[in-house]
């Protein structure tokens, strides 16, 4: 749009002046916009520029824009210019990119760009930089990607997320040959503990038996609350007997917990836990969690606090 003020037609009977126009709406922009020349220095710089960036217009102009671009793009963007204005063709004219850009203090933070080129009457190339500050943007997404894959209680793997990710995975195992299992882990007698103290007493529970899973497992290994008070782990590179021995490592950690309540009261509880193996058949999570899980129902009718192995693991 601003690209166009340079071809503003003007109305019969009225002189144009697209400099003034071109520096009046510049100014009053919600976004930074920087024109430079065919060897990328700096022609204008508008309010918003000074502001973002928190340098003046004065100091940048007849400057390159290398203080405002993190030093290992710099060569980078050199590169771009001079090979736009050597070829005379401008890819990215009219794209948006995001990209990162540097504060007089030091601090990055990301931007969208959007370029556009025009010839001007001596038949030189310059450039316009319409620039948005996307940092809150990007804070909500991450905020956003946060709140669709964790399980708000414990900070660990919603269910979904922990499908995703191990569907993955066993792609990964069937396409190396490589073993994986999955545990899945149900607390014991739950409900008890929730009407003898409280569902707040009951969710103390659940966040400390995650985050001693979590402390428990490698980096590689997968650990999500299914819901309520199951939990599944799935073990890349592990088979039948090195995921029994996490298993009941995990059995063990659990029943070594304890929480202590404000009258001194301790809270102790255990869990049960049922281990599958991935079979060349297994093409999802589902069916893989279908015999995890009626291992972990065999742990339960056996007494609960101990790990049963899927029969055919
Ligand atoms: N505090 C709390 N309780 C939950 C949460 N989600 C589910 N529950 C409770 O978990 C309990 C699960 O009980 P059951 O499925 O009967 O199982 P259990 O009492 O653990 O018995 P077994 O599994 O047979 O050993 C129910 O009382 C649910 O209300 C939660 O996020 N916080």
């Amino acid at each position: 749009m601003l690209l166009g003020i340079a071809r503003l037609t003007t109305a019969p009977g009225r002189t144009d002046n697209s400099d003034a126009k071109f520096h009046s709406l510049a100014n009053v922009a919600a976004d930074a916009i920087i024109t430079i020349d065919e060897h990328g220095t700096i022609q204008s710089f508008n309010l918003c520029a000074e502001r973002m960036f928190g340098r003046s217009a004065e100091s940048m102009i007849g400057q390159k824009l290398h203080p405002i671009i993190p030093e290992r793009y710099r060569r980078l963007h050199d590169d771009g210019v001079s090979r736009v204005s050597r070829s005379g063709e401008t890819p990215f004219d009219g794209e948006t990119r995001e990209f990162h850009a540097l504060r007089k203090d030091g601090s990055e933070f990301p931007i969208e760009l959007t370029v556009a080129s025009w010839f001007g009457e001596d038949r030189r190339l310059s450039f316009i930089g319409i620039i948005r500050d996307i940092t809150e943007r990007k804070r909500l997404e991450a905020e956003l990607r946060q709140l669709a894959t964790t399980d708000p209680l414990t900070g660990i793997l919603n269910r979904r997320r922990f499908t995703e990710l191990t569907t993955q995975e066993i792609h990964r195992a069937h396409r190396l040959r490589h073993p994986l299992t999955l545990i899945m882990l149900d607390i014991d007698w739950f409900k008890r503990i929730n009407d003898a103290f409280g569902h707040t007493v009951g969710d103390r529970v659940i966040q400390s038996l995650a985050s001693a899973c979590a402390s428990e497992l490698r980096e590689i290994d997968i650990l999500g609350r299914l819901g309520g008070e199951e939990f599944a782990v799935v073990l890349p590179e592990l088979g039948a007997s090195g995921s029994l021995e996490v298993a009941e490592r995990l059995r063990q950690k659990v029943e070594g917990l304890q929480i202590t309540l404000n009258d001194g009261r301790i809270v102790r509880f255990t869990c049960s836990l049922g281990v599958a193996v991935l079979k060349d058949t297994d093409q999802s999570p589902d069916t893989l969690l279908v015999r995890a899980d009626n291992a972990l129902y065999r742990a339960k009718r056996d007494g609960r606090n101990c790990v049963r192995a899927a029969s055919d693991s």
